[in-house]
């Protein structure tokens, strides 16, 4: 009799709609076991029950393999690895209730209260097997199973080239990385822009402006990549240049279109989804105001975000600048 093969369990914590699309796209690559950890139990109980995510991924079925609970310990006892996707301000609640020995790939796009990296809270929690997964990846698509590429990025190379082949499917490819900074700060600051491109289209200000506010955005994003200590090229990779592209362009984007409402003087957050770019621009402004760093774009947004200034007059402001050179 040939000996039975334990089959890997997998992970994903957090229910909304990028828990969910992981979840699915670990059913499809078919490489593991996976449990679907939601916080509160009536919502573990209605994914259970309609085998649908109704409020965060609407018309996408959930298979019957998919697990699913909202207790933690089940959820995470025998698993190998856990891929974290809660909202940004969830996880320092989360981190406090796993153990520390489990590997963790973090998945949000966010910064932590005082504008730390999700991963420098990690470890500081004594979390030491840590990978960050980031890219052009919608839920709404990536839920399909539509086609779309991904980055894990690790200074463990064997624990981003497990979860790699944990994911590796035909609708989903990951690339690995040895940058997880950049990696992980590419789509924390892609959000802001997202919001701002969401303003211009709002505004209806035209693609001659989108262009130009999108491209002088990149080195904004790169004195803050340069300052953390990420890799130069990492920026202009799939987690950087690449989701920027698909957030501020896209139909799907929280972000774009919490701007797009800003601009019409409507609210920014619909529906309970996070908009994780408004709160992003506020701690990237103070950071910037801290280190005398000029981020005209994302201090623009952060002044909207909070009321301080119209849309009208953050235009104003970004095109009244002194004239200087592209560099
Ligand atoms: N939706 C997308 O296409 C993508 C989202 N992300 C990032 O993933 C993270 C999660 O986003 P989504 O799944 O889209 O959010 P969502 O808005 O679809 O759902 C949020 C989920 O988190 C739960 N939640 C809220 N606060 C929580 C807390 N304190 N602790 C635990 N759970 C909490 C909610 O009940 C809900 O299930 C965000 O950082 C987002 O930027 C990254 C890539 C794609
Ligand atoms: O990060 C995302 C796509 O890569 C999702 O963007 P939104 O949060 O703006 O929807």
């Amino acid at each position: 009799m040939t000996p039975k093969v334990a089959v890997p369990k997998v992970t994903v914590l957090g229910a909304g709609g990028w828990g969910t699309a992981l979840a699915l796209s670990l059913l499809r690559a078919g490489n593991c076991e996976v449990t679907l950890w939601a916080r509160r139990e009536d919502a573990a109980q209605e994914l259970r029950s309609r085998r649908e995510n109704v409020p965060y991924l609407p018309g996408v079925p959930l298979p019957p393999e998919l697990h699913i609970t909202s207790d933690l310990t089940q959820a995470t006892a025998k698993a190998e690895l856990a891929l974290a996707v809660t909202p940004s301000v969830g996880v320092p609640e989360l981190l406090s209730a796993l153990p520390h020995k489990l590997p963790l790939v973090l998945c949000a796009k966010g910064l932590g209260p005082g504008g730390e990296r999700l991963s420098e809270l990690a470890r500081a929690q004594g979390f030491t097997r840590l990978a960050v997964l980031s890219g052009p990846n919608h839920a709404e698509e990536i839920g399909r199973g539509l086609p779309a590429a991904t980055v894990i990025a690790s200074h463990d190379a064997a624990l981003a080239a497990r979860a790699q082949a944990l994911l590796q499917s035909a609708s989903l490819r990951p690339y690995t990385s040895s940058d997880p900074v950049g990696v992980e700060l590419g789509g924390v600051l892609k959000n802001v822009l997202a919001v701002a491109a969401g303003m211009v289209d709002g505004l209806q200000l035209g693609d001659n402006a989108k262009a130009s506010l999108l491209t002088r955005g990149l080195p904004e994003m790169a004195r803050y990549l340069a300052w953390a200590g990420a890799q130069p090229g990492t920026l202009y990779g799939l987690s950087g240049l690449g989701d920027l592209m698909a957030t501020a362009t896209s139909r799907h984007s929280r972000n774009r279109a919490a701007g797009e409402a800003l601009a019409r003087g409507g609210q920014p957050e619909q529906g309970g989804k996070v908009v994780e770019g408004l709160r992003t621009a506020r701690l990237l402004h103070d950071w910037g105001e801290q280190h005398g760093t000029e981020l005209p774009i994302i201090h623009a947004v952060s002044r909207v975000a909070a009321g301080e200034w119209t849309p009208q007059r953050a235009v104003e402001g970004l095109m009244e600048r002194a004239a200087k050179a592209e560099a």
